[in-house]
């Protein structure tokens, strides 16, 4: 997987000291990262109740600028070098793992990062796990309830919603023009609390109502995403590509005859197939040159969740050549369900139109495990916690935009996307 470190990095590399072990059903998963870290050191990767959350920091990484996702692994193939690993789990996300996050843009002013906790608790298939690294206890800390935010207070981001609504009609035009064909369009707003924001209220409240996305937390960065970019393991790769997208009727509101209705429409939606296929294509050509064989289905499936509806299409195949799950996202990244295509004009679009730099908004975010086995999705739904002022988040929320769109629904569905994260800040 990778070269040897060199002795200079060998002499920065840290030994870490991991062991695994099997845990009798430790019970929510969420609601064992204890109290009182920093948002940046609390991390999450859980979906239906299975996966990793951890807490704490052994070692971590910031990177930046084009080698970031390069960089990020060199590192982390010389920490797995230098680690001495105990593993009596032996699955993927047990023994050694570090959580990621990485910039949409090679030129962010927010870098990207990789950490690896002090403990982690996971659980797979039913059995359960903790991993401790750098620690003689075991134990697991007290459970002590999250903190609900208070005094939140929001407001616009880099655009009002009026002025991202022309930024929409100015995408549409220059697709016509045929300067693009597809181009995502993202826009951020800001919510204050009166203390810290505790990122373990958000996921607790993410993962509750949202239990078909992964709820993440990584670097203060929080969300519950639909998409998952790549997920390596043990040599199968896969790929859930989101892109087409219809609001329901409203929270809970919709029965299942309208659902059923909204669905029909959206798999009918010529608009939404064309904004489909141009992600599915994107992934397809980053995934190829390193699978051996491909299964990519001919039509969409409907995802169904609490707030909006997607098209969705599950992309597979057999790793050939063995890149690391990161090796994959940095690949896959940027897919058009977050840029555009042709990829590089749109991203200058983007530039020209969001006024805003996304931050790790859209970036890859996930794990990657001492096989180079892990899952990444898209930082999507999400918000990222200020460090310098845990009292504040900004939340993003973007849409794909192609000849057909209509800007006032485009802002329409902002509003929907925005709704999980602006939800999991209240109190009710
Ligand atoms: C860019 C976002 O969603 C993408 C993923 C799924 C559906 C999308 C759409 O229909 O526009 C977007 O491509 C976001 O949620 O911020």
């Amino acid at each position: 997987m990778s070269l040897s470190p060199s002795p200079a990095d060998a002499a920065r590399t840290p030994h870490l000291r991991v062991r695994t072990q099997e845990l009798a059903d430790p019970g929510d998963l969420v609601s064992l990262v204890p109290a009182g870290r920093p948002a940046e050191d609390v991390m999450s990767w859980v979906r239906r109740g299975e996966g990793l959350v951890a807490w704490g920091r052994a070692a971590s990484i910031a990177t930046s600028g084009d080698e970031r996702f390069a960089d990020a692994e060199s590192w982390w193939d010389a920490l797995v070098a230098a680690a001495d690993v105990e593993d009596e789990v032996a699955l993927p996300g047990s023994g050694l793992v570090a959580f990621g996050s990485f910039s949409f843009r090679n030129s962010s002013d927010e870098g990207s990062a990789l950490v690896v906790p002090e403990m982690v608790v996971g659980r797979r298939g039913g059995r359960a796990w903790l991993t401790t690294i750098n620690r003689t206890s075991d134990r697991l800390p007290d459970v002590t309830p999250a903190l609900a935010p208070t005094g939140v207070e929001a407001r616009d981001g880099a655009l009002t919603p009026a002025q991202w609504r022309s930024a929409v009609s100015d995408a549409i035009e220059m697709i016509r023009t045929g300067r693009i064909g597809k181009v995502v369009l993202a826009r951020d707003e800001i919510h204050v609390a009166d203390a810290d924001i505790d990122p373990r209220w958000l996921l607790t409240r993410l993962a509750a109502r949202y239990r078909d996305t992964w709820a993440f937390a990584v670097d203060g960065l929080v969300g519950a995403t639909p998409e998952l970019l790549v997920r390596s393991e043990k040599g199968l790769v896969t790929s859930r590509v989101l892109a087409g997208t219809i609001r329901r009727a409203g929270a809970g509101a919709s029965s299942e005859e309208q659902d059923l209705a909204l669905a029909a429409s959206l798999a009918r939606s010529s608009k939404d197939l064309e904004e489909h296929e141009y992600a599915v294509r994107s992934v397809e050509a980053a995934l190829r040159p390193h699978c051996s064989s491909m299964n990519v289905p001919d039509a969409p499936f409907v995802l169904n969740l609490p707030n909006v509806l997607h098209l969705a299409t599950d992309v597979s195949g057999a790793l050939a050549g063995g890149a690391s799950s990161l090796t994959l996202a940095a690949s896959l990244h940027p897919s058009a369900a977050v840029c555009g295509t042709p990829t590089n004009e749109a991203a200058l679009v983007i530039d020209e139109l969001e006024h805003m730099d996304r931050g790790r908004y859209a970036g890859p975010v996930g794990w990657i495990d001492a096989a180079g086995d892990g899952e990444w999705g898209i930082a999507l739904r999400s918000g990222q916690i200020d460090i310098e002022n845990p009292c504040r988040i900004r939340l993003f929320a973007g849409c794909g935009i192609v000849a057909g769109s209509d800007p006032v629904s485009e802002v329409a569905e902002s509003v929907a996307k925005l709704s999980p994260m602006r939800e999991a800040l209240r109190d009710d």
